[in-house]
């Protein structure tokens, strides 16, 4: 049976596997695209020549940057701040090299957490680390040692700004959201808008403007167990639904 399903590429890491390097998705983000966003996952291999993007975005209806532990390296946004370990070297040039290609098509590009900052400094923005002087790391990331529970247990409140996505897509000024990291926007992107801000000011979500497909990202974890949160399994469902409205016909 031909199954008319939009195909959305996910971006893989480089994790250490048996002792070998391998590119990895964890299951939970593909979850989120087959069984909330009604969508093929598939995975994009991060360790590939950069040239390769266009061939590969061409070919899928949208691309998920998904979270991972590894931080951008501050090099790709100019600063001279030293990277925190772990760096995702193949990781910070393939996810840039994507959202290009996908922008450069027309093709929906979606975010979390890493995958928000990673589309912030594609498109020319900046990122600060919290754990440095004046930050708030610990509003946005649990202690070290915690359980993976209670590391995605760790949340807070953000207020969301209307006239926006994720505003349209949730009906909420106001919402809880879970927060594992310790990177965050410092300068915004070209042709990006604030969704929605946590109470100390750090920017939790960011929509594409006058971009030729919708641009969207959140720095929580929509596919952490998402049908515990009606808001989230409704940030799949925009995600499923838009890259549907965008992709082509097929026969
Ligand atoms: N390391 C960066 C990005 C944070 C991030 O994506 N965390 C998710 C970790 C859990 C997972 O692998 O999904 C930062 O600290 O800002």
């Amino acid at each position: 049976m031909h199954i008319n399903k939009p195909i959305i590429g996910v971006i893989a890491c480089t994790r250490s596997i048996e002792g070998e390097a391998a590119q990895t998705v964890k299951l939970r983000y593909l979850e989120g695209v087959s069984r909330h966003a009604d969508a093929i996952p598939v995975l994009i291999a991060s360790n590939q020549p950069r040239e390769n993007a266009p061939s590969i975005v061409e070919r899928l209806d949208a691309v998920l940057l998904t979270g991972s532990n590894s931080n951008i390296d501050p090099t790709h946004y100019g600063s001279p701040e030293p990277g925190q370990a772990p760096i995702d070297k193949e990781r910070d040039l393939y996810s840039i090299a994507l959202v290009q290609a996908a922008m450069a098509a027309g093709k929906p590009v979606f975010g979390i957490c890493r995958g928000l900052q990673e589309i912030n400094v594609a498109m020319g923005g900046t990122l600060t680390d919290l754990r440095a002087a004046g930050g708030n790391a610990a509003r946005h990331h649990a202690p070290d040692g915690v359980s993976i529970d209670e590391m995605f247990g760790h949340a807070h409140e953000i207020s969301l700004h209307r006239d926006t996505p994720l505003f349209a897509v949730t009906g909420a000024d106001s919402l809880t959201v879970n927060s594992v990291h310790f990177q965050a926007i410092d300068r915004l992107g070209d042709n990006l808008k604030v969704n929605a801000t946590s109470p100390d000011g750090v920017i939790e979500a960011i929509s594409g403007i006058n971009t030729r497909a919708p641009v969207f990202a959140v720095q929580w974890h929509p596919e952490w167990r998402p049908a515990e949160r009606a808001h989230d399994l409704a940030l799949w469902r925009y995600v499923g639904e838009t890259t549907r409205h965008h992709a082509p016909a097929r026969a």
